[in-house]
């Protein structure tokens, strides 16, 4: 993120061409503060080290987990026959009374066990939601769009802020910490994964370790941004796999902070991205992010 600042130009072609290529990016020096990111994952661990009974109170089923606990064993990746080996908290965006985006968007859920977990966390989910932004500016500039062309499309986004909590893994678990799948949203800043097992499918099917630097962001593609630029920018299938012997007693601590359109933007191609060896793949099929992320969490079984 150095670079974004003196060379805003080269920053979005590395970035861009990286994201085209593998739909996938690591970024170093992300310039979040390491405090904030650090007080919210230790209220992240201290709330799963809770008692499970203790946990399930902000379990609210039927509501696709869009806010507070979704249990270990609900979550499974699209069509796949075993749940992931996860448990997840998810904190969403914050709006004033009478808002008309909170028909689309739940009241966060914040555990009292936790006394700091309301301001860390969410000062948190508005570090990356800032962030996110940023990074929107530089794909605009490599889709040859006004540089401000996605920031009134998301800046009121139904993004979701996931602390992840993959438990040490018994030799026997059947299943995957997290299988195989694409991300919904339009872009995903991910925190946490230097303990090993992300890893991406590459164009010819091949997986490749996705093995970022201490502290760095992993950045991805989701099914909405690879929609509106008809594929240009690929949403690449990941998953995370289980440790190796001598890790599988060491539990994993991720954030994804899933960047959404705000509620009521129609995803339409982009007509800069429509050429004859790229023909538009959903001609007449214009959605709304709304209903495209309802679609897709009936998918993944949470709702
Ligand atoms: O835990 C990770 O590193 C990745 C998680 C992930 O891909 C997701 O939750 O969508
Ligand atoms: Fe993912």
């Amino acid at each position: 993120m150095s670079r974004y600042a003196a060379d805003f130009q080269g920053f979005s072609d590395d970035l861009g061409a990286s994201f085209q290529r593998y739909g996938f990016a690591v970024v170093a020096d992300h310039g979040l503060d390491e405090d904030v990111i650090r007080r919210a994952i230790d209220d992240a661990k201290a709330f799963f080290a809770l008692p499970e009974d203790v946990k399930r109170a902000y379990h609210q089923p039927g509501t696709g987990g869009a806010r507070g606990l979704t249990p270990f064993g609900v979550e499974a990746a699209k069509g796949a026959a075993s749940v992931d080996l996860k448990e997840f908290w998810h904190t969403g965006r914050e709006l004033p009374e009478g808002h008309p985006y909170r028909r689309y968007m739940r009241d966060n859920l914040w555990p009292t066990e936790i006394p700091g977990f309301r301001d860390d966390v969410y000062a948190m989910f508005e570090a990356l939601d800032a962030l996110g932004r940023r990074i929107l500016k530089a794909i605009a500039r490599y889709l040859q769009l006004d540089d401000a062309f996605f920031e009134d499309k998301v800046q009121l986004g139904n993004s979701v802020l996931r602390m992840l909590h993959y438990p040490p893994v018994p030799a026997d678990a059947p299943g995957v910490r997290a299988g195989a799948h694409e991300d919904i949203n339009v872009i995903t800043l991910l925190l946490g994964a230097e303990e090993a097992g992300l890893q991406l499918k590459d164009a010819d099917g091949e997986w490749l370790d996705i093995a970022p630097p201490p502290g760095a962001l992993v950045v991805n593609i989701g099914d909405m941004l690879q929609r509106l630029t008809n594929h240009v920018l690929p949403s690449t299938t990941h998953r995370v796999v289980n440790p190796a012997p001598e890790r599988r007693g060491f539990a994993r601590y991720s954030t994804p902070f899933f960047l959404h359109f705000n509620p009521d933007y129609v995803i339409q191609t982009l007509p800069g991205t429509v050429t004859a060896q790229n023909p538009d793949r959903y001609a007449g099929k214009a959605i709304m992010a709304e209903d495209f992320l309802t679609e897709r969490l009936r998918e993944i079984r949470l709702l």
